[in-house]
């Protein structure tokens, strides 16, 4: 048994059903899912704005086990692996399982780009003020030395 959080995220076609999908597709394991952010693009920032949120899960799988869900369900999205960091239906990162550490390329925990996302970092302080990344501290601590300026709640997009 294992707690993972994930982000979720999708910035082409019906984003905020591609996020509903990952949503039902961990119906049974879900502990949380956060309010939806739009947030503007990073990494390559000539495309569109994504819908972000984090989901927290537990359930009877190892890390392996988080990652191909979430793999099976970027897949039944029909998302296109294009361009590192180009638009997709929908993108499910595993960002930590527990207090898991992994080098490998194909499992990379904590996600080594969580510190530094605000896409990321402030829907998961939404669902757990506590949480810390392991490595980096406080999530709380790590969203106030964030530019937010970027990232807008959108209450009107539900995913439950
Ligand atoms: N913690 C992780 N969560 C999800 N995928 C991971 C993780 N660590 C490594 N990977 C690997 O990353 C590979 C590429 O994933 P993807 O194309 O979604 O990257 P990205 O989302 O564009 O960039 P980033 O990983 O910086 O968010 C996948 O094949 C997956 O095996
Ligand atoms: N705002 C935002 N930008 C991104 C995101 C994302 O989820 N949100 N994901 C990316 C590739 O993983 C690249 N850029």
């Amino acid at each position: 048994m294992t707690r993972a959080v994930l982000s979720i995220g999708s910035n082409l076609g019906d984003r905020a059903g591609f996020l509903r999908q990952a949503v039902d597709g961990f119906a049974g394991v879900l502990v949380a899912v956060s309010p939806v952010y739009e947030t503007a693009p990073w990494g390559v920032t000539d495309q569109d704005d994504f819908l972000n949120a984090v989901l927290v899960v537990s359930g009877p799988f190892d890390e392996w086990g988080w990652l191909r869900r979430g793999q099976a369900l970027e897949d039944a999205s029909g998302r296109v692996r294009l361009r590192r960091w180009g638009p997709r239906t929908l993108d499910v990162d595993v960002v930590t399982v527990d207090g898991v550490r992994s080098d490998d390329p194909s499992l990379l925990l904590p996600h080594p780009g969580a510190h530094e996302r605000a896409t990321v970092l402030v829907p998961w302080l939404d669902v757990e003020p506590d949480a810390v990344l392991p490595g980096h501290g406080r999530v709380a601590d790590l969203v106030a030395g964030l530019d937010l300026s970027g990232v807008t709640r959108r209450d009107d997009v539900r995913l439950t």
